[in-house]
């Protein structure tokens, strides 16, 4: 019997949330909550996707043209498993209501710690979100930190880290942000929320973050930098790295990707999902080692880096699946992560004019 999931929020996340719920066939999904009747709302009911509204809003929908399938109260109680994607801040709301109906959530990362029980990243505590109640999943350039950290603490050791992140002002249907002609510092002091925000899941982590935000929508840009506790090379991280699908190796000198627009363009051209890039896109020719010392620039798609996480959160929740490489496996045949790693590599071979069969 496929687990049925309610998904509150359709936005960046919900929406995404919803695309892998219905790729899943180990899960059903019973409807999306919605609360503005616009033009989102047409498009899932012309998809298909039931719409469930509040009770005392649901006469705007039906003036509006727009049928819902019922209120959210029955999305809820329908639900073996319900993902809170509202806008940040509002989960700590719906929880009450959550409670009510004595269901298990995912989180996310717009939300404070204390909401959950765990905050989560799957390379780093998959097992100790196995039958939690509340799992909060961290924010995406958190997620894109982590997945590197938890790898490299793994194989190598860490020491310490640093993370300079270049934020996007937002996300490119919001209209109503910026900065549109600045570089502000988010916040004006050292450290940013992220370092903070990993260590509600990898308490180990001695790390030290500091972010600016600049005028695109595209994208962040992450600076690590790296101390591990043993000396590596480059093309054993670089091998590591991409035995982890969850990695976009980028050769930027053979590909000529060298940009957070030319990243984009790649996944839209290749047929991505909505254009999506759910890999942490590490540009090679930044990687580089100084004896235990380790840098490298990555890109991270922030609409979309955290939906597989979210999708392999599940299995852990509902008890489902025990081993996480099960599970990633899994997740990422859905999604087809990895599939542009093969993409770059033929291109590269072909640059080179070998013969890449
Ligand atoms: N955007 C990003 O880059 C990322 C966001 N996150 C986190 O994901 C969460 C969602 O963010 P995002 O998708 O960007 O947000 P959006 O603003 O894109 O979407 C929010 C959605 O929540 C709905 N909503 C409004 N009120 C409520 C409510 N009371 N309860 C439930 N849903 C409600 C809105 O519905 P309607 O349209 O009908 O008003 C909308 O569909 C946040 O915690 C955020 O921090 C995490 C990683 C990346
Ligand atoms: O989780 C995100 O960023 P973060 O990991 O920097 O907190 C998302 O890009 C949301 O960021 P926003 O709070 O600027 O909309």
């Amino acid at each position: 019997m496929p687990v049925k999931v309610a998904v509150n929020g359709s936005g960046t996340i919900g929406k995404r949330i919803v695309d892998s719920v219905l790729l899943n066939k180990d899960f059903k999904l019973v409807g999306v909550a919605k609360y503005k009747p616009d033009y989102q709302a047409y498009l899932m009911i012309e998809k298909g996707i039931p719409v469930f509204v509040p009770r005392d809003r649901a006469g705007e929908f039906i003036n509006s043209g727009i049928e819902p399938s019922g209120y959210i109260d029955y999305l809820f109680e329908e639900a073996d498993l319900i993902y809170d994607a509202s806008p940040g801040g509002k989960g700590v709301l719906n929880k009450k209501i959550y409670e009510k109906h004595g269901k298990p959530v995912v989180f996310q990362g717009g939300e404070d710690p204390e909401i959950a029980e765990i905050s989560y990243s799957t390379f780093c505590n998959y097992s100790d979100a196995i039958n939690k109640k509340n799992v909060r999943v961290v924010s995406c350039n958190t997620t894109g930190m982590l997945r590197l950290l938890c790898i490299l603490e793994k194989e190598y050791g860490v020491k310490k880290a640093l993370a300079v992140i270049i934020r996007r002002a937002a996300d490119p249907k919001e209209d109503n942000r910026g900065p549109v002609n600045s570089i502000l510092l988010d916040p004006p002091e050292i450290p940013s929320h992220h370092g903070v925000d990993a260590r509600t899941v990898a308490p180990w982590l001695n790390i030290t973050s500091a972010a600016v935000v600049v005028p695109t929508t595209l994208m962040h840009m992450q600076f690590i930098e790296v101390e591990l506790k043993s000396p590596v090379k480059k093309d054993e991280v670089l091998e590591v790295l991409g035995r982890y699908r969850r990695f976009l190796l980028i050769d930027s000198a053979r590909t000529g990707i060298d940009s957070t627009s030319k990243l984009m363009e790649l996944a839209r051209d290749a047929g991505r999902m909505r254009g999506d890039i759910y890999e942490n896109s590490v540009f090679i020719d930044t990687v580089k080692i100084e004896d235990t010392r380790l840098y490298l620039f990555q890109g991270i798609h922030q609409e979309s880096i955290v939906i597989p996480e979210n999708m392999d959160v599940a299995y852990a929740i509902l008890g489902l699946e025990h081993d996480q490489y099960r599970v990633v496996e899994k997740t990422d045949s859905l999604l087809g992560v990895g599939s542009l790693e093969k993409l770059i590599k033929t291109s590269r071979h072909r640059l080179k004019g070998e013969n890449h069969e």
